[in-house]
């Protein structure tokens, strides 16, 4: 082969030996690989490949490259199994057909290599019954080896297929896995089905199809482009729909079309089912102004309409039994405020408790709890999250899981639903702002006929992650309970003050030793905070949180200089978004329920060998390998999403105009409330000014229309 050219370059070549091949797909393997220049006979390639073995013939697009170890060696771009071996020498077609073809022993193997040669693969593929004249071929032998060389022939032809498409070999096997054996003909028909294949979205179905050469303005394109409006307004903000108007603007700004192709988008994608338009009966008081207009994805409207008719269900109807009766003493230590909330749970099934913090919401759900089962029933606690659940079996002195664990989620979805309900007369849930539509109505199909649910969040934290704002419509339709009142220690506590002012549009009031502001300029900023981290005992001792990832005050960017500050070194095993190393704080950025670690729990790693690490999460020791790694990041500094639901003693919090684009109230007032003790603002006091003066914007959801609707 020649030196290393930069592009890549075509060959062909004979699988040698597989040294490792990774669930991925991910395959390292000995070759002998050639093209017009020449012939490499045992060269070392890599890359993610389909299912090969020894003496497999493929064509491949490779890419030469030097590894600082293994030297030259080629990375394999797109890969096409050929239909058959490389050696076709009698030993060569009877080791391929024991290895690939099911129903053929080594023996049977080797009778049919010597019978027929090199002709065995066009008849196995064109005139199968001759091979019964091959003794120990039988019927049944010959049914199996047809089924399997015709499942592999079709696969192989598949992949070959949707590469000839464009997609990649990573692409084609999802599209493979998701569409089965249809998958060329769907993608054929509508590149931009390969949408529906998780982790593949319209961007990079757009970039195939423009590769390919499609017509920016084809219908399949706009409608694929309207649909992914939705989805991104869902996962960028929360939206549970969009006014037509926003829904062509983004169809707009996706495709590049004129606004009258993208008005065409979403009309045809309505028509076609895709989206629904659900726009409310104009009412002759709606002012001219207003965009009255609804459009979703279906499933979110089917959620949202479902949702509301549950709430509406959960609020007429009342609870089983009248067992519940509150004796005197159950509300001693509790303020009238907080009483109420057992007076409510008398004729409610369905109560809703808010408040900021230190206004004694985990007082009053201890006290609720405590009578529940003094009346003898049977109490179920969670949390959106593993740390909140585990909060909240603290304050209540009880078990508490997350929402997933209590409603038994699997690989099948929810175990406990309408059909099958959660075994609880009460089901009191914590963190409730953090709730989206989604689990909100798994949670509340979940609830027994007759069983009573209290919900407990603060209104004034971060919105949820997911779409809608389902704990805003409960306080606005569900009997509801807005505790107020500061409690004395609470109210000593000048970050409960600052965060109580927060919500009246005030800065805190910096100068406090815990809670105090250090102006910093962005591009020192990083340097500067990791050096007041070791001022302050260290990153076991203080959580950094920011607003955003990228930056230079972004997590990426603080994580790099806590770690070279306080765990310096080399290598590592390589994680989300660097390498990690024992000793090093890291984050869980995704639900694990098999090793039972969530979103946003913090652990240290005690082991990196290799490519696995051993991280203990508060006591929960867990292996990580292979995929899983992708789920963790260093976590010395997160983002202040990633942080809800959990409290620390000491808090950074980085805050600086430069994250302008994410300042918002609920940011900042969230940020603040994640410190128990102390909170050190590290940024511009400015951006604390302009933060405190800004709602949110608020989300697009109709659930408080459609609960109220008759
Ligand atoms: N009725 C009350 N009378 C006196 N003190 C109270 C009362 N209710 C709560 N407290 C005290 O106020 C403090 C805050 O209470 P609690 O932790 O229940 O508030 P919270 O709303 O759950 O706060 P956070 O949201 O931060 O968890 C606690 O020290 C608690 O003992």
């Amino acid at each position: 082969m020649s030196a290393a050219p930069t592009e890549a370059f075509r060959v062909t070549g004979g699988v040698n030996k597989v040294r490792f091949r990774s669930d991925s797909g991910f395959t390292v393997m000995t070759a002998r690989i050639r093209n017009a220049e020449g012939e490499d006979p045992d060269a070392t390639v890599i890359g993610v490949m389909p299912p090969l073995d020894a003496g497999d013939t493929f064509s491949a697009d490779v890419l030469m490259e030097e590894h600082r170890e293994y030297g030259y060696q080629y990375r394999v771009l797109n890969l096409v199994l050929e239909a058959q071996p490389a050696d076709l020498s009698e030993a060569g077609i009877a080791a391929y057909l024991e290895a690939r073809v099911g129903g053929v022993g080594k023996v049977l193997a080797g009778r049919i290599a010597k019978t027929f040669g090199a002709a065995t693969f066009d008849i196995l593929e064109g005139d199968p019954d001759r091979l019964l004249q091959v003794p120990g071929v039988t019927a049944s032998t010959l049914h199996k080896m047809t089924q399997s060389w015709s499942q592999q022939g079709l696969e192989r032809r598949l992949l070959a297929g949707l590469q000839g498409l464009g997609l990649s070999i990573t692409q084609a096997q999802r599209a493979v896995k998701h569409f089965g054996e249809a998958a060329l003909e769907r993608l054929t028909a509508d590149l931009f089905t390969l949408t529906e294949v998780e982790g593949i979205g319209f961007v990079t179905a757009d970039k195939l199809w423009q590769a390919q050469g499609g017509a920016l303005d084809d219908p399949r394109r706009l409608t694929a482009a309207a649909v992914y409006a939705l989805q991104q307004a869902a996962q960028q903000g929360g939206h549970s729909y969009l006014p037509r108007a926003r829904a062509e603007k983004g169809v707009a700004h996706y495709t590049r079309v004129t606004p009258a192709q993208a008005r065409l988008a979403v009309d045809t994608a309505v028509e076609l089912g895709r989206l629904s338009d659900d726009t409310p009966p104009l009412l002759d008081t709606e002012d001219a102004l207003h965009d009255p207009s609804r459009i979703y994805l279906p499933p979110t409207l089917r959620a949202e309409k479902k949702l509301a008719s549950l709430i509406r269900t959960l609020i007429a109807t009342p609870p089983a039994g009248d067992e519940w009766t509150v004796p005197k003493g159950a509300a001693k230590g509790l303020s009238a405020e907080q009483a109420g909330v057992l007076n409510l749970l008398e004729e409610h099934r369905l109560v809703v408790l808010t408040g900021g913090p230190g206004t004694g919401k985990s007082t009053t759900t201890r006290a609720v709890a405590d009578l529940a089962e003094k009346l003898g029933l049977e109490v179920g606690l969670c949390a959106p999250t593993g740390k909140a659940a585990r909060r909240l079996g603290e304050v209540t002195g009880r078990t508490a899981s997350t929402i997933h664990r209590l409603l038994g989620y699997g690989p099948a979805g929810f175990r406990h639903n309408h059909l099958e309900p959660a075994p609880y007369d009460l089901l009191i849930v914590d963190e409730v702002s953090m709730c989206g539509d989604g689990l909100m109505l798994s949670l509340l199909a979940a609830v027994a006929p007759g069983a009573r649910v209290l919900l407990v969040g603060d209104t004034d934290q971060l919105p949820p992650v997911d779409a809608g704002l389902p704990l805003h419509a409960l306080t606005q339709t569900a009997p509801t309970v807005r505790l107020t009142q500061v409690y004395r220690q609470a109210a000593e506590n000048p970050i409960i003050r600052a965060a109580h002012g927060l919500l009246h549009g005030q800065a805190p009031a910096w100068g406090d030793p815990r809670l105090n502001l250090v102006e910093t300029e962005p591009d020192v900023g990083a340097r500067r905070v990791a050096l007041l981290v070791r001022d302050m005992g260290g990153p076991t001792q203080v959580q950094v949180l920011t607003p955003m990832r990228k930056g230079p005050l972004g997590v990426e960017m603080l994580n790099h200089h806590l770690q070279s500050l306080f765990n310096p070194g080399e290598g590592g095993v390589r994680i989300g978004d660097a390498h990690a190393r024992p000793g090093d704080i890291v984050v869980q950025t995704k639900n694990d329920y098999t090793n039972e670690v969530f979103n946003g729990t913090v652990g240290t790693v005690l082991k990196a060998d290799g490519a696995r690490l051993t991280v203990d999460f508060d006591g929960n020791i867990v292996e990580l390998a292979g995929a899983e790694l992708f789920n963790l990041q260093l976590g010395y500094a997160l983002t202040v999403h990633r942080a809800q639901g959990s409290e620390w003693p000491t808090v950074l919090g980085v805050l600086h105009e430069a994250h302008m684009p994410m300042l918002s109230r609920n940011l900042v007032y969230t940020a603040l409330t994640r410190a128990r003790e102390r909170f050190y603002a590290v940024g511009s006091a400015t951006a604390w000014q302009r933060a405190a003066s800004r709602q949110r914007e608020e989300r697009c959801t109709a659930l408080l229309d459609r609960i109220r609707a008759r």
